[in-house]
């Protein structure tokens, strides 16, 4: 699918498209009355592990949310290979901690663009909760309200209610911030088995370690991409000291 605005988007090539999920050029978006990302031109590789990389307000979380379909871009141009819509997992702090709901009903959220907004799930419905609840480790919070969960296993619930949705493009951010080490080593274990088995993965992290073991970066600054590619040429001390330089 091709999401079009205002620019004309260059075809690659097609061994190049086929192993592209998601492709964009000269994406603009941002808030009213605030331009965030400006020109980026870069694609998510498929079946891997893409890291956001970059300092607070750079735009890491605006890119998501574009790739999303949750905010418009402004103009350029966005193109997806064929494939499912994707699955959000916004930073927990986004999501309120009033919001009545249990946290099954949480994973349950997960199943609505299959069902509808509060419709009876299905058993096979109930089977992908439950296996997205049991894989992060909640299935013991299920009846608690969000609200009272603690940071982490809030988290955890968010991010079981993006594995529910049973997408082949799972959009993370900042999935493993403020996880003890034993959670944050099962998400990433998670992430590694997803992809394993048909996945493609984006999370924006301010892990360096972690964003050193993707497959992929994309490192933003000020809304502007300034770097794409393997991490080991991304992430180089002298492109990080450039990038968190008091502009
Ligand atoms: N809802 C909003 N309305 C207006 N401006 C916003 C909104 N959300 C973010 N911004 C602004 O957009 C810019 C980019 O923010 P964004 O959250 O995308 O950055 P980020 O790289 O994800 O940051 P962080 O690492 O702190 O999560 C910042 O200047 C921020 O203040």
């Amino acid at each position: 699918m091709t999401i079009m605005f205002n620019k004309h988007l260059q075809r690659p090539a097609d061994d190049e498209a086929r192993n592209e999920r998601v492709r964009f050029s000269d994406l603009e978006a941002g808030y009213s009355g605030r331009p965030v990302l400006r020109q980026l031109t870069a694609h998510i590789p498929a079946l891997a592990m893409t890291a956001l990389v970059g300092p607070n307000g750079s735009g890491k979380s605006t890119l998501l949310g574009v790739l999303a379909g949750v905010i418009d871009a402004t103009s350029g141009q966005l193109r997806y290979a064929e494939g499912r819509p994707p699955a959000f997992v916004p930073q927990r702090g986004a999501v309120g901690d009033t919001l009545p709901l249990t946290a099954r009903q949480t994973v349950e959220m997960g199943r609505w663009n299959e069902r509808g907004p509060w419709r009876r799930l299905t058993r096979q419905d109930r089977t992908v909760v439950d296996s997205a609840m049991e894989r992060l480790g909640v299935h013991d919070l299920a009846a608690r309200q969000l609200g009272e969960l603690s940071g982490g296993q809030r988290q955890r619930v968010l991010i079981a209610q993006g594995l529910a949705q049973q997408s082949d493009l799972l959009l993370l951010d900042e999935p493993t911030t403020g996880l003890d080490p034993e959670a944050r080593q099962r998400i990433t274990a998670l992430l590694t088995d997803l992809i394993a088995d048909g996945t493609t993965v984006v999370q924006a992290t301010h892990d360096l370690a972690a964003a050193r073991s993707a497959d992929a970066c994309l490192l933003l600054r000020d809304g502007r991409l300034v770097g794409q590619g393997p991490p080991e040429r991304v992430l180089t001390p002298a492109a990080l000291s450039r990038v968190w330089q008091p502009s």
